[in-house]
């Protein structure tokens, strides 16, 4: 079987990691000939640009390498693809025309929920597709864990030690703004794993007063400092969420804002000096922990095994013990935010963590 493999919406840890397992799998295991790596995601498919003929040779040193070497974007679905200023046209079956063209016989998708949607679609049109749940958000519905969610968690951890010497040094609050724009994983795991006072996530829209009552009254009571985790996408009680640049047609928005906002209330009312850090795209760089290497590496193999089982129009998966997959009906246009009973979120109210409720 001759595998197509591209990489689409925004990068994540562990993408080169899920390409170098699929491409050893796929040749090593049952014979199957070079993987073909298409750059730049769906747009690769549309403009016909070159692929990259992929072997356990050309794959060499990439399980720690940051960032996707094929390249994404996320402004090229084939479904509604840019065309001129404000126009889009479905170019499906031009990107259908070449898969053919190209040879390949199940194309593996790398990418988040808008990629995987693009892929279902494929699917609906006679195209063998194979997920792997990529995003540092960790929202893809059907998984409990997507590659790159980890080493977010490990970047963003980092930071909270580090602000927290320099919030003490200077009894400052320190309010952090931390990827997450439907789903609060990022700030909720980094936010305990990091000891952070308050953690304000999108699942659980914050009142502002009771928030800004708490933090004073943890200054009362003797606190020198605090740490406030915020995700992007959290937004008051009523409020809503705060959009650095409105999204376009085919183009999200791009959040931002919420850090400054709540940093804003927390010095008027409180008083004390604030900063804010907001830690950007830190969270997606960098080569992926050792938790997410070994994630994508069962997924890249998983991904290879269950096309060899004659599967395909599905995602693969983890439960917490297993790796499985799910067809990917059961994952296009979802989105698994933190369930209000989630046992990390009980643990930091029996903290004291303050959660904005
Ligand atoms: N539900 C959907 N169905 C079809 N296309 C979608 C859907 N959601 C988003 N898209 C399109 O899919 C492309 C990729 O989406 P997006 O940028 O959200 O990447 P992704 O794969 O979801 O990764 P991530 O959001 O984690 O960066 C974009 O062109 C977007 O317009
Ligand atoms: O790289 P871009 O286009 O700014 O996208 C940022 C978005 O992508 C993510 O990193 C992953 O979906 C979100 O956390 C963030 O809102
Ligand atoms: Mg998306």
């Amino acid at each position: 079987m001759r595998l197509g493999i591209l990489t689409g919406g925004g990068d994540a840890p562990g993408l080169n990691a899920v390409i170098r397992a699929v491409v050893r799998a796929a040749m090593r295991t049952h014979g199957w000939p070079a993987v073909l790596g298409i750059p730049e995601g769906f747009k690769g498919l549309v403009e016909r640009l070159d692929p990259i003929e992929l072997t356990p040779f050309t794959t060499r040193g990439l399980i720690n390498r940051g960032g996707t070497i094929l390249h994404t974007t996320n402004r090229a679905n084939p479904f509604q693809y840019p065309v001129g200023e404000d126009r889009y046209a479905d170019r499906s079956d031009e990107a259908i025309q070449r898969i053919e063209e190209l040879g390949i016989d199940a194309l593996v998708v790398l990418g988040g929920d808008g990629s995987l949607s693009i892929a279902h679609k494929l699917a609906a049109k006679g195209v063998r597709v194979m997920g792997t749940p990529k995003t540092i958000d960790n929202d893809i519905q059907g998984t409990e864990l997507c590659f790159g969610h980890q080493t977010a968690v490990a970047t963003a951890t980092d930071a909270l030690d580090r602000l927290h010497t320099t919030a003490e040094s200077h009894h400052r609050i320190m309010v952090v703004e931390l990827m997450g724009r439907y789903a609060g994983w990022i700030a909720l795991r980094a936010g305990v794993a990091g000891a952070a006072d308050a953690i304000l996530i999108p699942e659980t829209p914050f009142e502002p007063d009771r928030l800004c009552a708490r933090i004073r009254d943890r200054a009362q009571q003797g606190a020198t400092f605090s740490i406030i985790v915020v995700a992007e996408g959290a937004k008051p009680k009523g409020g809503d969420v705060s959009v650095l640049q409105p999204g376009e047609g085919v183009y999200q928005a791009q959040l931002g804002g919420i850090g400054h906002q709540v940093a804003g209330m927390l010095e008027g009312v409180t008083h004390l000096e604030t900063r804010v850090t907001v830690l950007g795209h830190v969270q997606r760089g960098g080569g992926p922990v050792a938790q997410d290497r070994l994630l994508a590496t069962h997924y890249g193999v998983a991904a290879v095994d269950a096309l060899a089982r004659g599967e395909h129009n599905s995602m693969v998966t983890f439960d917490g013990q297993r790796i499985g997959t799910i067809p990917l009906e059961q994952v296009a246009g979802g989105f698994r935010p933190v369930p209000q009973d989630h046992p990390l979120l009980e643990s930091a109210r029996q903290l004291g963590v303050i959660l904005g409720e």
